[in-house]
């Protein structure tokens, strides 16, 4: 199948401005060469209350379209809708009340919204929409009940549109993983399970070895678990069925398989070491970050790097929130007996102003160093808390070029780095393709260098890359972070037991939960399929961090 995908998504703009209006459209057009007769174009459209309309529409031919194919519209009624297409465009009309994510209150759509939203979520292996050729068909007023869009669609292009947007229910193995539920999950005791099968340790236990040594091991135990072993099958053929495998190729091989941003997924780049081949600009580029990380820490741990007046550092403070603070926070705690004691380490998350207030009071303007920790540089909380820091610093040092020497900052955004009065040679870069809550392993690392030093930061990256090759290779029977992925998926979609809690009872990891649970919530939680369609079971699960007060 040769077919063509376009795809928009809601972001969070829209959904928060789109109460009232419809929020956003996916437009699918997938054409087969070799029988043009079935050429066929979708287009998505939710509404506000998040229903979803597809309008199917059929050339007569994608040799010879036509200019008014006929279309089957389901749940019509949307604000938007296509009133013209040929195999290479498409043109679309939207009308008032304008879609949600295109415009905000009563604004027609800007020709710069139009532009970027289709520039932005072509799929890759298409070619990309090019400004030029989205016209604007008539130039929408306060006044005006429709605008019109020309969009040039791509010549034909490989996408597959089996790829995993149909919904889990409907795969074969999730039917049979539903019928063993209910025909056996009131057997499944696990005093009998262990009773009927004295090796069932032997048989459903794992052992992982880490490239790091011998001595690093995990004991991944699923004998504990609720689940037989035709139960484990059937969960693995689900992932088979779902195609597990093949995305995960293509995410190491740096595909754009967030088709909804058209990225690559890669923070498995960042502990590459050059090890895998990876295809995706920026993936070079890691090397050179990691000298800068390894240098600046260095720098500032020996005392090299001095303040404004000529005095060491004695205290940094990162100022992020979400992945810019919860890995860097998890990890300096988690390896506290490798820091360097005296250079005390704060983490500023929090909007309340108590929280930079208390900090600063601890620190010494002429000895701090604050890390402005922040992949898009625009977060709210954080630009606050920068500039809160920013100006107590001032107070004292009152000139501006001291800065330099005493703010640095972790980020995508170089234009908003500068502007905000921080040198590009001060500023540690990373890329798009790594999500926030993986980010500890890029630049937003830097305060893990500081305090534990650059070789073992160095070190954790390495161990997270034998997990890497672990998962990249090893077949899916033995998949470690497969395995615990689909037995979590058992628990939540065929028990219901939406809430996971995490217990790590060594003090260094008391912040593991608050990391983790944003890096499941995010991953995992979602409420619509690859190619747009709201599901009707769960994705992801509550979490529950030790609180069993509350737990009768
Ligand atoms: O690193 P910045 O861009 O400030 O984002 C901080 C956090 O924002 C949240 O809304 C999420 O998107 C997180 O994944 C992210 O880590």
């Amino acid at each position: 199948m040769l077919a063509v995908l376009v795809v928009a998504r809601p972001s969070n703009n829209a959904v928060f401005n789109a109460r009232k209006r419809t929020k956003t459209c996916t437009a699918v057009n997938t054409s087969d060469r070799e029988a043009p007769r079935k050429a066929l174009y979708l287009v998505n459209v939710y509404t506000a209350n998040g229903d979803l309309s597809t309008h199917v529409i059929m050339p007569t031919s994608s040799k010879s379209p036509s200019s008014t194919p006929p279309t089957r519209s389901f749940n019509s009624g949307s604000r938007s809708q296509l009133t013209s297409l040929s195999t290479s465009s498409v043109t679309m009309q939207f009308k008032k009340p304008w879609p949600g994510s295109l415009s905000t209150c009563s604004d027609p759509p800007s020709t710069a919204k139009i532009r970027a939203r289709f520039r932005k979520h072509v799929v890759q292996g298409c070619q990309p929409f090019d400004d030029p050729n989205i016209n604007v068909l008539n130039n929408p007023s306060m006044g005006e009940e429709t605008a019109r869009y020309h969009l040039p669609v791509p010549s034909v292009c490989d996408f597959d549109t089996t790829m995993s947007g149909k919904p889990a229910t409907d795969y074969a193995s999730w039917k049979k993983l539903q019928e063993i539920y209910d025909a056996e999950h009131t057997k499944i005791v696990l005093k009998d399970l262990f009773a009927q099968d004295p090796k069932r340790f032997e048989k459903l236990s794992k052992n992982y070895n880490s490239t790091s040594g011998p001595d690093v091991t995990l004991l991944v135990d699923l004998s504990k678990h609720l689940i037989t072993e035709p139960i484990l099958q059937t969960l693995i053929s689900l992932a088979r069925e779902a195609r597990v495998e093949e995305y995960r190729d293509k995410m190491f091989a740096g595909e754009h398989i967030n088709t909804s941003e058209d990225r690559a997924v890669l923070h498995v780049a960042l502990r590459n070491f050059n090890d895998f081949h990876i295809a995706e600009s920026g993936a070079d580029e890691v090397g050179g970050v990691l000298k800068h990380t390894k240098e600046f820490s260095e720098a500032v741990r020996s005392g090299e790097w001095k303040g404004y007046t000529g005095k060491t550092i004695n205290t940094i403070v990162n100022i992020g929130i979400g992945g810019s603070d919860l890995g860097p926070v998890m990890v300096t705690e988690a390896l506290k007996p490798y820091a360097k004691r005296d250079l005390k380490a704060h983490f500023v998350s929090n909007i309340d102003g108590t929280h930079i207030a208390e900090t600063l009071r601890e620190c010494d303007p002429e000895r701090t160093l604050f890390i402005i920790a922040s992949k898009t540089f625009t977060t709210q909380e954080t630009i606050t808390n920068a500039e809160t820091a920013r100006g107590w610093f001032l107070q004292t040092a009152k000139d501006k070029a001291h800065v330099a020497k005493h703010f640095v900052a972790l980020s995508t955004n170089t234009k908003a780095v500068t502007a905000f009065g921080i040198d590009e040679s001060n500023m540690f870069q990373f890329w798009d393709w790594v999500g926030g809550r993986y980010s500890l392993w890029s630049a937003i690392g830097l305060s893990i260098a500081l305090v534990i030093g650059y070789d073992n930061f160095e070190a954790l990256l390495k161990g997270a890359h034998g997990m890497d090759k672990h998962f990249k290779e090893t077949p899916l029977e033995e998949n470690l972070p497969v395995l615990l992925g689909l037995i979590g998926l058992w628990y939540n979609d065929f028990y219901g037991a939406q809430t996971l809690a995490l217990l790590p009872y060594d003090q260094y990891l008391h912040k593991f939960a608050d990391y983790f649970q944003q890096g499941d919530m995010e991953s995992n939680g979602k409420s619509v399929t690859k190619n747009g369609q709201r599901v009707n079971y769960q994705t992801g699960v509550r979490h529950a961090q030790q609180s069993f007060s509350s737990c009768n």
